[in-house]
């Protein structure tokens, strides 16, 4: 089956899902979006690009950022980063906060928050702006000048940051964030609240299924082993304490967000992502793991 002919059908087999769980609302700007968006975008290696849906309406990407964050930590730092945040997964939820303090206060994995918040702090250590650079790597990756922090959203998550400031705070009293908790707060969340849409989304993992390098742009940005590490903690910790059920399910490194938006790679061939803001229990988007799981499963093809 050829591709469109193929998201042609993933879109009408899930339909019936679209809109099933709930919009995360615990970030009141989230929870005003329509819960019955489904988008989906596949970008590959040799240039080709297929959408389908809202596939150009931009969402808030959420926890998807976090793999940019680490990327990014990763080029600046490379594995020195490892010294203050670990490679398993939690089994735990997303904001967790049960373990840190069994574990002196280095979070699990970098794709929980608390993880998210040492690699921030991390970037604050090494850039005047993490975001400025984060966004023109993303800029450069889609060829989309306009993707941007939405500060409504992010105003938001700072209105009601209270947890994710008690997960600072623990770390920050084991030695483990060394900016201001202020600071680290409003950075992460000024990543968390990026819009892209799902084509963009797509075209900036490339650089996962290039093993470092994306074909989009000029230069390598992580070297083959890091892109391994990364796609390899995307498949074990990406989808939170989901991850085992996803690799079961759809067989791919994937990052989910609570804005519905889930990353997924193909190492060689494509870089796929999925948009619809109703969410599961575990935080991951309902329609989106459906339709990933059906694209493997029509397709044959996953990293195993
Ligand atoms: N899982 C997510 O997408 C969570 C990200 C959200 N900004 C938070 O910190 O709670």
């Amino acid at each position: 089956m050829e591709y469109p002919e193929l998201l042609e059908e993933i879109f009408h087999a899930v339909q019936p899902y679209v809109g099933k769980g709930k919009v995360a609302d615990y970030i009141p700007a989230l929870a005003q979006i329509p819960a019955d968006k489904f988008g989906m975008s596949l970008c590959l290696m040799d240039g080709r690009e297929y959408v389908i849906g809202d596939a150009d309406e931009p969402f808030s990407i959420q926890s998807v950022s976090k793999v940019f964050s680490l990327v990014l930590a990763l080029n600046r730092l490379g594995s020195q980063v490892w010294e203050r945040v670990g490679k398993e997964p939690s089994g735990n939820a997303f904001n967790s906060l049960v373990q840190l303090e069994y574990e002196n206060g280095i979070p699990r994995n970098p794709f929980i928050n608390a993880g998210a918040l040492v690699v921030t702090d991390w970037l604050l250590g090494c850039s005047v702006d993490p975001t400025i650079e984060l966004l023109a790597w993303l800029r450069e990756a889609t060829s989309n000048p306009g993707i941007h922090v939405d500060l409504e959203v992010a105003d938001s998550e700072w209105e009601h940051r209270d947890r994710n400031a008690a997960l600072t705070h623990f770390m920050k009293s084991c030695g483990n964030i060394h900016s201001s908790v202020d600071r680290v707060l409003r950075t992460y969340f000024e990543h968390c609240s990026i819009a892209m849409s799902c084509r963009d989304l797509a075209r900036a993992g490339l650089l996962l299924a290039g093993h470092g390098k994306s074909p989009r742009c000029s230069d390598r940005f992580l070297t083959r082993s890091q892109a391994k590490e990364v796609n390899a903690l995307m498949l074990t910790c990406g989808t939170y304490d989901a991850a085992g059920d996803f690799a079961f399910r759809v067989g791919l490194p994937g990052k989910s967000g609570v804005g519905g938006g889930i990353l997924a790679i193909i190492p060689n061939l494509m870089s796929i992502a999925v948009w619809s803001p109703a969410l599961d229990a575990k935080g991951n988007s309902m329609a989106g793991v459906e339709a990933l799981e059906r694209f493997t499963t029509l397709t044959g093809i996953s990293v195993f």
